[in-house]
């Protein structure tokens, strides 16, 4: 694990990394934020954001407002990349929702995207077991959150593995990629053209399939969202509500996509985590 850059902020730091990961086949990089007690050395709960199309593991550092409420919580962040980079695939860096930025957090099954677009690997196993090894990261008190591809990524991860995610949330979260343009350009190319892949990946496919999450999962989505039609909320309502699965879905007259409405709600997807992942009142 190699530090690119480290900033002081909100009591605590913001780190940049590398490391060679073994899942992608690739170097990649990633962003921390370390909450004060965790630079004095306490295990601190940690909460996992995933960005979506376009972004890098800058974005949400940057634009979502998240540190000072994680700071707040004494919540640790960790920021992925949304793509292998440097893979050398014809036509990974033609289009935005697809190849670099456009991982969608899963494993590629086709060649020549299954070499190294396995975010769903490296997110999921490999990342985090190489953090908890090298930063005062517990383990046992993880959660995830996403925005759209990776508010997909973040309901997809903890629907099917409610052990090590505690606590689940998302802002605009692609429900139900599997009958949208952006997961029918996934199923072409990563998955060769097997629709049937979406069935370890599609938050609706997942919730119709059985899988749970621990808690109740927040979801908050912008109804002047220019990508609202292919996002689905109401899929996911329906879906969640046949299965069983708790689901506070708040929408919001006024928001957009973009990360100013992220911003807007993030104290209290924040406090959803903290509340989930520490002791603290209402938890
Ligand atoms: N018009 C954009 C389309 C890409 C885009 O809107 N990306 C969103 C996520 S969309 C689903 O995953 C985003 O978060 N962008 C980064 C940002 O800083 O807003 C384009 O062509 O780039």
């Amino acid at each position: 694990m190699k530090e690119l850059e480290r900033h002081e902020c909100c009591e605590g730091e913001v780190r940049f990394l590398t490391f060679p990961s073994q899942a992608l086949g690739l170097p990649t990089k990633l962003g921390l934020f370390l909450p004060k007690a965790a630079l004095e050395g306490k295990k601190v709960p940690v909460v996992y954001a995933l960005a979506g199309l376009t972004c890098t593991q800058e974005t949400f550092l940057i634009k979502a407002n998240a540190v000072r409420y994680a700071a707040e919580h004494g919540l640790a962040l960790v920021t992925p990349d949304t793509s292998p980079r440097g893979a050398q695939v014809a036509a990974e860096d033609e289009a935005y929702d697809l190849g670099t930025g456009a991982g969608f957090y899963v494993d590629a099954t086709a060649q020549p995207w299954a070499a190294h677009y396995r975010m769903w690997s490296y997110v999921g196993q490999e990342l985090p077991g190489v953090l908890e090894a090298a930063f005062p990261l517990d383990g046992e008190r993880c959660g995830i959150m996403g925005h759209s591809m990776g508010g997909m990524g973040a309901l997809a991860f903890g629907l099917r593995n409610p052990r090590k995610w505690k606590t689940v949330s998302a802002f605009a979260p692609i429900c139900a990629p599997a009958r949208v343009p952006w997961g029918q350009k996934v199923t072409e190319t990563y998955f060769g053209g097997d629709e049937a892949q979406w069935r370890h990946y599609d938050p609706c496919l997942l919730l119709t399939e059985g899988y749970r999450t621990a808690g109740k999962i927040l979801v908050d989505q912008g109804l002047k969202d220019e990508f609202l039609p292919i996002l689905c909320p109401d899929l996911l309502e329906q879906a969640a509500r046949e299965a069983g699965q708790p689901l506070e879905l708040r929408r919001h007259k006024l928001y957009d996509h973009s990360y100013w409405f992220v911003q807007s709600f993030i104290a209290s997807q924040i406090l959803h985590h903290a509340r989930g992942l520490t002791s603290q009142p209402g938890g």
